[in-house]
């Protein structure tokens, strides 16, 4: 029987018992009254023995959107909203799926836990004093009643509220558009002004399955992640800030923003882009982190072009073993243009990845991207910071497979995937003109046009290297034989000049010299 049919029964018995009790109340005295109260109270549990907790939608003093109203909402929707009979449509901002369906309102459905059945009501009160005002206002109180056995008690209020709230916060989470935040100057006039994050939705396509790479080499990036994503409590234990940085270094086109926006899908985590280069300090940088959420990620890309994070380290050092004027007054040029125009430094970033401050948000991923990694400084790439060099390659053989499945949906072909492999192990070229050349380029390039498309680019590539490698070796030559001639005209020189002071020595023992 439903619970709402229950109350319908009990009403007039209810009916009943409060005209009894109002004349009980008018005519006996209080010692009487409250001896009979404790047994009607009784009577009432014995009769009723269902408890009921409200979650109203707005709380506090401002009368804010309850968090715990909208998770419950959330939970309510997916798993047991459907078999309500009246539905209830509203647009969600920010999610996957805007349209979300909720029980309408003295709705009832129930739902299941353990075990054990409980009841969630939608209802509303609406104000017994009607409001007078030109401005349209809602005084609509909304709240979700579950209602449930009292033998229940314990394991409702402490295991299944805590199960509705975890499991309407992941809905939530998994619903929600991932959101790209840039740090830019607000206005134009404004850019010597501090810098901002604004942000837009992030729709990346990119996905570890269509990520192209060695197998074995992604499948130790998703192990790792998700090491990270579980890793709440061992972070705890080992006393680290649950943080992880990724380095991602190689030749461009090789993936590395593609492998970012495949991460963020993945972990489900923001991105917040760092441009690292309109940063105005050490301060600003700080602000800008602090106002980061946790599960996300931050990026900053072409880290060796955005500093001269090297530099700054390497000139100090210099100064130091050289005492050469020039390069002093280049220093103090440089470090007056540094004050001026920007006082971010290299441990000020340093104290960003792993600072005290670092620490103010959880669950989070640092990924730097770079061409050249040798150029980096090695504070800042050493593991703790930065705990997973990932090296993106030229494209492989199995990294193409991939790329033919992303673009052409073909996984073999006798004849012509042997030729690329043989050409692919003896040239190089990046995923991204391997996908240039796959993409078919009009309704008229079939599967084997693109193929060989790829053939001829591989073996134009390959007799380009070819080239290169014999200039190199005719330049190695050339380089060789000059190093061998100036080696010999210089011992011929030392020779002549050893054979010239000895004759001087001669001349000077048979006394001709004066
Ligand atoms: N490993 C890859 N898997 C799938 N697609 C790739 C891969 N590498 C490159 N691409 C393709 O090539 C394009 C360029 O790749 P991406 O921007 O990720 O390179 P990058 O390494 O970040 O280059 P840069 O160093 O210039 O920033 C992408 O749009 C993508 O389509
Ligand atoms: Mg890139």
């Amino acid at each position: 029987m439903k619970i709402g049919e229950i109350w319908s029964n009990l009403g007039s018995i209810m009916a009943s018992i409060m005209f009894v009790y109002a004349m009980f109340d008018k005519f006996f005295p209080p010692p009487i009254r409250r001896y009979f109260r404790k047994y009607t109270n009784k009577l009432t549990s014995l009769m009723y023995p269902y408890i009921q907790i409200k979650f109203h939608e707005l709380s506090g003093d401002h009368l804010k959107r309850s968090k715990t109203y909208t998770v419950i909402q959330t939970y309510l929707s997916a798993n047991s909203s459907q078999r309500a009979k009246r539905l209830k449509a509203e647009v969600i901002k920010d999610s996957q799926n805007p349209l979300v369906l909720s029980m309408d309102d003295n709705q009832e459905i129930t739902d299941e836990f353990n075990g054990i059945k409980v009841w969630w009501s939608a209802n509303h009160t609406t104000p017994k004093t009607p409001s007078f005002s030109f401005h349209p206002t809602s005084d609509e109180k909304r709240f979700l009643t579950l209602t449930f056995h009292e033998r229940n008690r314990d394991v409702i209020t402490t295991s299944y509220i805590q199960h509705v709230l975890e499991e309407g916060k992941a809905i939530t989470r998994k619903n929600r558009q991932l959101k790209l935040y840039t740090n830019s100057p607000s206005k134009d006039w404004m850019r010597y002004m501090s810098t901002k994050w604004s942000h837009t939705t992030f729709e990346h396509p990119a996905s570890f399955e269509t990520l192209a790479m060695e197998p074995e080499k992604k499948e130790e990036i998703i192990n790792d992640l998700l090491k990270f994503k579980e890793g709440k409590e061992y972070y705890t234990k080992v006393g680290k800030a649950w943080k992880r940085g990724y380095l991602l270094f190689g030749p461009p086109g090789t993936g590395k923003s593609t492998m970012i926006s495949a991460i963020a899908n993945f972990m489900n985590y923001d991105v917040y882009d760092l441009e690292l280069t309109i940063v105005k300090d050490n301060n600003e940088l700080k602000r800008l982190l602090i106002e980061t959420s946790s599960k996300s990620i931050i990026v900053i890309e072409d880290i060796d072009c955005s500093l001269d994070l090297t530099g700054q380290r390497k000139m100090k050092k210099e100064i130091d073993d050289d005492e050469n004027d020039e390069k002093k007054k280049l220093m103090s040029k440089a470090k007056g243009e540094e004050k001026n125009e920007s006082k971010l430094t290299l441990s000020g970033l340093l104290n960003f990845i792993d600072g005290i401050w670092s620490a103010c948000g959880r669950e989070r991923i640092i990924i730097f991207t770079t061409n050249f990694v040798d150029k980096l400084d090695p504070a800042l790439i050493r593991r703790g910071r930065m705990d997973k060099h990932i090296e993106m390659s030229y494209c492989s053989y199995e990294a193409f497979k991939v790329l033919a499945r992303n673009y052409l949906d073909v996984e073999s072909h006798d004849e012509l995937f042997p030729v690329i492999e043989k050409l692919l192990g003896e040239t190089i070229m990046t995923p991204a003109d391997v996908a240039e050349n796959l993409m078919p380029k009009s309704i008229t390039e079939d599967l084997e046009t693109c193929l060989k498309k790829l053939i001829q680019s591989l073996e134009e590539a390959k007799k380009k290297l070819e080239e290169e490698e014999a200039k190199k070796k005719v330049e190695e030559e050339e380089a060789r034989l000059k190093e061998e001639k100036d080696k010999q005209e210089f011992a011929q020189e030392e020779k002549n000049v050893k054979a010239d002071e000895h004759s001087k020595e001669n001349a000077k023992e048979n006394g001709f010299v004066h």
